[in-house]
C-alpha cells in the first residue's frame, strides 16, 4: 500500500490502523467512505482479507476499492445486522455528533451506521470541534423540486440558532453532484449549530429532505489519528443508540 506522505495522511493513517484493533475474524462490518475510509480498506484487504469477514460498504466507490482489495463484499439487503461499522467524519463534537457527507454518501452512512450494533469514527484531529458547523451541513434531497425544497430549508434556517444561512447546491465541476441514489446534495453554511437534534427534526420534517448529514446518537467512539502517528480515543458516556 502506498504509504502516507502528507501530515494529514499520517493522521488519517494512524487512524485507520489502529481500528483494525477493532476488528475480528468473522465480523460483518460496514466500510465508510472517504479518504481515511480508503486507508482502512486497503489495510484490511492486505491484513485481514483472510479473516471472514463479510464487508458492506457505504458508497459505490468504497464497493469497488474493497472488491479490488479482495475483501467479501455485500449489499446491506444481504446482510441481517451488522457488528461494526467504521467510518470517518467531517466534524465531531465532544458527544460524538457528527457532520458528514463531505464525500456525498451520508444517506448510505447513516442507513449502514444504524444497522450496525457499533459504529467507530476514524478522523484526523483537525475533525474534532467544540461546537459543529464550521463545515458545510451536507442535506441529501430529491431532485424533483430541489429549488422548492431548497426554498423551504433557508425559511427554516431564518429560525434557526446558527451563524450563517447560505444554502447552495453541491457541483461536480460544471454539473450538479448527484448521489448513489440518484438524489441532490445542498450544502447549508452554518458557521456554528446551535441545536443540532432540534435542526436535524425540523430538516427531516421538510418534503423533498432525504436525509441530513448530522448523525446523532450512532458513534460508539472516534479514533482520533495525530500527525506524529499516535492516537487519542473519544469515547459516548452516556446515551442510548437511536
Ligand atoms: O462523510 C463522508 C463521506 O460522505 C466522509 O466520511 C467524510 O467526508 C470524511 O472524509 P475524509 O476521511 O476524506 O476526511
Amino acid at each position: 500500500m502506498q504509504e502516507p506522505t502528507t501530515p494529514a495522511e499520517r493522521a488519517k493513517f494512524a487512524a485507520a490502523r489502529r481500528a483494525l484493533d477493532y476488528v475480528e475474524p468473522g465480523m460483518r462490518l460496514g466500510l465508510g467512505t472517504g479518504s481515511t475510509a480508503v486507508f482502512l480498506v486497503r489495510l484490511l484487504g492486505e491484513r485481514m482479507a483472510d479473516r471472514d469477514l463479510l464487508c458492506v460498504p457505504t458508497s459505490s466507490r468504497t464497493a469497488a476499492l474493497a472488491t479490488e482489495c479482495g475483501l467479501n463484499v455485500r449489499a446491506l439487503e444481504d446482510v441481517d445486522a451488522l457488528d461494526l461499522t467504521i467510518d470517518g467524519a467531517d466534524e465531531f463534537d465532544p458527544g460524538l455528533t457528527l457532520i458528514k457527507g463531505g464525500g456525498g454518501s451520508l444517506l448510505q452512512e447513516k442507513i449502514v451506521a444504524a444497522a450496525s450494533a457499533r459504529m467507530v469514527v476514524i478522523a484526523d484531529e483537525s475533525k474534532a470541534v467544540s461546537r459543529l458547523g464550521a463545515f458545510p451541513l451536507p442535506v441529501e434531497v430529491v431532485r424533483f423540486g430541489w429549488r422548492s425544497t431548497m426554498r423551504h430549508i433557508e425559511r427554516l434556517l431564518a429560525t434557526e440558532d446558527v451563524d450563517g444561512r447560505g444554502v447552495r447546491r453541491r457541483t461536480a465541476g460544471d454539473e450538479p453532484f448527484v448521489t448513489d441514489e440518484g438524489h441532490f446534495i445542498l450544502d447549508l453554511d452554518l458557521g456554528r449549530i446551535g441545536d443540532a437534534p432540534g435542526l436535524a427534526r425540523r430538516l427531516d420534517s421538510l418534503p423533498g429532505v432525504v436525509e441530513t448529514g448530522l448523525f446523532l446518537g450512532l458513534a460508539d467512539a472516534a479514533i482520533v489519528g495525530r500527525e506524529d502517528g499516535g492516537v487519542d480515543f473519544v469515547e459516548r458516556v452516556s446515551g442510548d443508540r437511536t
